[in-house]
């Protein structure tokens, strides 16, 4: 093992980077309640200053992908596409199957300049998070509690906001609504059946409610769905932990550009259009798994320089203050300043291994198993 391949699994790094990315975080979740009183003199300014700040945030675990763990994330779509991306606003939707799907969405985004102002159809969970959820508050993010009846209003109203959005985004939708299991794919099957459904083999039966009503919602604002398939070479299961020891992936998305005109208008036959969508990406991934590349011909879209450079800024910015700090407390000696330091590691470490359990598929939600399915719906 090289020293830097050796470096990168020591927990002292992993316990610098976690606390740059949360005091980083703290700082820029204090900046983003200082634009708050701007909101109502200069709407369109202040979230233009949000994009920037969020991009701050977020661009860290996209220089922890890249540049940390040097995972390779490579995009297979067409030229006429390409020519699209991060021109228009555009709803993508993606397969969950993955604990850092959301850092490779991330990293097309920033390689595409639109990495600030990206939106997803989140579970209200997530708003919860410190400085990821917090900062989704001033970008403007849409919540579900994934009950349809409860969703309907603020779904819609929060949709409706973003068709003045002074920046380019694109807008996430996982229509499966949760990570896939082995259980979940099982049960969702059963409802396929019961729909009269083609069964799919590596995705979930879509939700298709949060579609519609984005398609509908955002008609004349997005001019796109961009069809995304993820999938990881040789079955590989990532995680974010694995990316934080340094471990390198290799991450191939297939993305096909659908004009928003041809979807239809109709609830039921867009219902249908979401469907029939799934099953093409069903047979997208079977053959990955059997040829280990996607159609269409890869695209060159380089990482920018920007992410690390933010992450750089942050790293020289923090860890001076941090070393002085740990020098002045071995010079104290102060039995009780010792302990209570001590004491803060240990809570802000179980405070961020908690936040990285949110990407953890095993810690997921119930959501779509059976017991909950019957209980609920
Ligand atoms: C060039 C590069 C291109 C792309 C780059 C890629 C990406 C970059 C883009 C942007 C990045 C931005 C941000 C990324 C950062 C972080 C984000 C990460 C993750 C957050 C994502 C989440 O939180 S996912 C969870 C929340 N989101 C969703 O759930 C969305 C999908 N869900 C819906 O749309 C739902 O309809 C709903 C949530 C709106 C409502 O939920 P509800 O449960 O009430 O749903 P329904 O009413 O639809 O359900 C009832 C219908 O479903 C049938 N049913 C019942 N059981 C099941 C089952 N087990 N499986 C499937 N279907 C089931 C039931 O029969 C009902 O059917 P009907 O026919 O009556 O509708
Ligand atoms: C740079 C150092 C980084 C240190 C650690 C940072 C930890 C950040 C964690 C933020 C988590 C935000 C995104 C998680 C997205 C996600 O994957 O959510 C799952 C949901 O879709 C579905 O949930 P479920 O129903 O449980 O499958």
């Amino acid at each position: 093992m090289g020293f830097l391949k050796m470096l990168k699994t020591q927990f002292l790094c992993h316990l610098i980077i976690c606390y740059v990315f949360l005091v980083s975080g703290f700082i820029i979740n204090l900046l983003q309640i200082c634009t708050l009183p701007l909101w109502p003199i200069n709407k369109q300014l202040a979230r233009k200053i949000n994009c920037r700040l969020a991009y701050s945030i977020s661009s860290q675990l996209v220089a922890l992908l890249e540049w940390w763990s040097g995972t390779e994330c490579t995009l297979y779509t067409d030229p006429e596409s390409f020519s699209y991306f991060g021109k228009e606003n555009a709803i993508v939707v993606l397969n969950h199957n993955f604990e850092i799907d959301f850092m490779c969405g991330w990293t097309f985004c920033d390689r595409f300049g639109v990495l600030g102002s990206s939106k997803v159809l989140a579970k209200k969970e997530l708003s919860y998070v410190p400085v990821i959820g917090w900062m989704w508050y001033f970008l403007e993010i849409v919540f579900c509690k994934r009950k349809w009846e409860e969703d309907r209003k603020t779904v819609v109203e929060s949709l409706q906001n973003l068709r003045d959005y002074p920046e380019k985004f694109w807008f996430l939708l996982h229509c499966e609504g949760t990570r896939f299991t082995e259980e979940k794919h099982k049960i969702s099957m059963e409802v396929a059946e019961k729909k009269g459904l083609p069964k799919l083999k590596y995705h979930l039966l879509p939700r298709t409610k949060g579609f519609c009503v984005t398609v509908q919602n955002l008609r004349g604002t997005v001019t796109a769905v961009y069809d995304s398939t993820l999938n990881f070479r040789n079955n590989e299961m990532p995680s974010l932990l694995g990316v934080l020891n340094g471990k390198k992936y290799h991450a191939a998305l297939y993305v096909r550009r659908i004009p928003l005109e041809s979807i239809p208008e109709d609830e039921s036959e867009c219902a249908a259009w979401l469907h029939k969508l799934y099953q093409e990406k069903d047979q997208f991934q079977e053959r990955y798994r059997q040829n280990g590349h996607f159609p269409g011909p890869i695209m060159n879209a380089p990482c920018r320089l920007w992410a690390l450079l933010n992450w750089l800024f942050w790293v020289c910015l923090l860890v001076y203050p941090l070393c002085i700090l740990a020098l002045r407390l071995l010079v104290s000696g102060s039995t009780f300043t010792v302990l209570s330091t001590f004491f803060f590691c240990i809570t802000a470490s179980a405070g961020i291994r908690w936040m990285i359990g949110q990407t953890e598929i095993d810690r997921g939600s119930n959501y779509g198993n059976k017991e909950v399915q019957m209980n609920n719906k």
